[in-house]
């Protein structure tokens, strides 16, 4: 193991944990095999060998859900960061909402700003952090069912039909996502978390139709949104990259209302949606950038060793 020590970050968006590494002062020279290391449930990096700063939904947990190496540019207005998120098994995705969000606040803490630019492989994007800096923003582009850029492996787009066991529509919000709507929200026995996500999931992130592979959702409309406020949806996501379920999904929230709206299950533009690890507010208009908009928090600071084969 190399003596050299990386000094990094860890923050959370809705139990979405990354640990954060400032690409222009790292010294990393394989980023896959620091993150597979690294983010390991079992033997990753431990919270409670450092000093803890909030209590978020990810404290107490080993490992996280991926590396966010970000490099900052400040000459821009506003302030441009670079994010690379590489994950759990090494390889890297063009976008994650919940990083994204990550990054405003880590980009926050270090120059005072509240706006940012975020350059993503899909595409740079708006960001904004509240007044308070416990919650950000993040345009999410606009999500497409157009079968060449989900990607799919046929030329119609997918909508609300039966793959390995689900029924799905599948949509990229910056990454490929399957959605599977299923009846019964959190406070069901039967409902959303009485299925096994890890069984049912795989086959669909792996089938034939989806060449790049797909993150899967299970969706529950609770409430449709046509009576006072906005809809509101439960939602769990198994992610490609992690391979299992995180405790929330940008990118998959997103991908749940814009399915939603697509299939007619709920009225309006606006949802929130709820994961396991917190609640999400997302806009999807017919035309133009998907916002995404949730809690965010740091929750410790440390050194890691740089190669830790
Ligand atoms: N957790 C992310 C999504 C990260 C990318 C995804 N696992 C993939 O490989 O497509 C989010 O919050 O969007």
């Amino acid at each position: 193991m190399s003596a050299h020590a990386v000094p990094f970050e860890k923050y959370h968006g809705t139990g979405n944990d990354f640990i954060v590494v400032d690409a222009d002062a790292e010294g990393v020279g394989d980023r896959a095999a620091f993150a597979r290391a690294h983010c390991d449930r079992e033997t990753g990096v431990d919270g409670s060998e450092f000093d803890a700063e909030g209590d978020g939904a990810s404290a107490g947990r080993r490992g996280a859900d991926g590396v966010l190496f970000l490099s900052v540019e400040e000459r821009f207005h506003p302030t441009r960061v670079v994010m690379t998120l590489v994950q759990p098994d090494g390889s890297t995705a063009t976008m994650c909402g919940n990083g994204a969000r990550v990054v405003a606040l880590w980009a926050h803490d270090r120059t005072g700003d509240r706006e940012f630019m975020i350059d993503t492989q899909a595409g740079t994007r708006r960001a904004s952090v509240t007044a308070d800096a416990t919650a950000a923003t993040i345009e999410m582009g606009e999500p497409t069912f157009d079968p060449a850029r989900v990607p799919l492996a046929r030329d119609t787009p997918l909508i609300d039909e039966p793959v390995e066991g689900l029924t799905v529509t599948a949509v990229n919000t910056g990454v490929p996502h399957a959605v599977a709507f299923v009846d019964g929200g959190r406070d069901d026995p039967d409902g959303i978390d009485a299925v096994d996500l890890d069984a049912v999931a795989p086959p669909v992130r792996h089938a034939d139709v989806f060449p790049d592979g797909a993150n899967v959702n299970l969706a529950a409309v609770v409430d449709d949104g046509s009576g006072d406020g906005p809809a509101v949806i439960d939602q769990r996501t198994f992610e490609r990259g992690v391979e299992g379920e995180t405790r929330s999904c940008g990118t998959g929230a997103v991908a749940v209302v814009a399915a939603a709206r697509r299939l007619g299950l709920i009225a309006g533009e606006s949802a929130v949606s709820r994961p396991p690890g917190g609640e999400l507010e997302i806009t999807v208009p017919d035309e133009g950038h998907a916002t995404l908009t949730g809690p965010v928090a740091r929750e410790f600071t440390g050194t890691l060793p740089a190669d830790p084969r």
